[in-house]
């Protein structure tokens, strides 16, 4: 495996993208961060818990989304769907989506037609840790990224937390003839 970010590069990552939401979005009153179920939560999680030291107590209105039943694949694969927790409206909100990996942009067009559950927001902004440029199978692209890269369809981007993987660190597996 090659590392993309190590754990320090990773933490720098974290808080750089926080601090460019919060630049972006001083005031928090009309803005919402939305982490997309499963493994984008570990980065939404981290960017909310930066935020949070940064604005004052209440401020931050933040939910999870899952998106499993709203994906193009729904009918031909088998999914295990996770929980939606979003506790507000997001009618006329900016609201912030937030992934671990941008691939081909399957799952935040799912991600866009399952927020429509909670209202009309007024904007909707993409923040991802990897950018897996140029993968791209439909016309989305994010306002906040982590690490841009260049891959090939064999390699795979893996995003270890410590709270589940007992180490933070992003890697890129696979390539030709098991580069890595
Ligand atoms: O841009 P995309 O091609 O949708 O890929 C990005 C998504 O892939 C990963 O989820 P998962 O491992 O569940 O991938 P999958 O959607 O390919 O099953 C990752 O956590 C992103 O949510
Ligand atoms: O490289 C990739 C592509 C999609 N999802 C991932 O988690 N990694």
């Amino acid at each position: 495996m090659k590392t993309v970010l190590n754990e320090q590069q990773l933490a720098i990552t974290i808080k750089r993208l926080s601090h460019q939401i919060l630049e972006n979005h001083t005031n928090l009153e009309n803005t919402v961060l939305i982490g997309i179920q499963p493994r984008g939560v570990f980065v939404s999680d981290r960017v909310v818990q930066e935020i949070r030291q940064i604005v004052p107590p209440g401020t931050v209105q933040y939910g999870k989304l899952d998106i499993t039943f709203y994906r193009d694949d729904v009918r031909r694969e088998l999914h295990v769907p996770n929980h939606t927790d979003i506790s507000f409206s997001i009618e006329n909100k900016n609201v912030i989506l937030i992934d671990d990996v941008l691939y081909t942009g399957r799952t935040i067009r799912a991600a866009l037609d399952a927020l429509l559950d909670f209202g009309r927001p007024a904007k909707v902004e993409l923040c991802v840790l990897v950018d897996r440029r140029f993968s791209r199978q439909l016309p989305i692209q994010a306002d906040y990224v982590g690490r841009s890269i260049d891959s090939i369809i064999s390699q795979k981007v893996k995003v270890f937390w410590k709270e589940k993987d007992g180490k933070d660190e992003v890697g890129l597996l696979g390539g030709p003839d098991g580069m890595y």
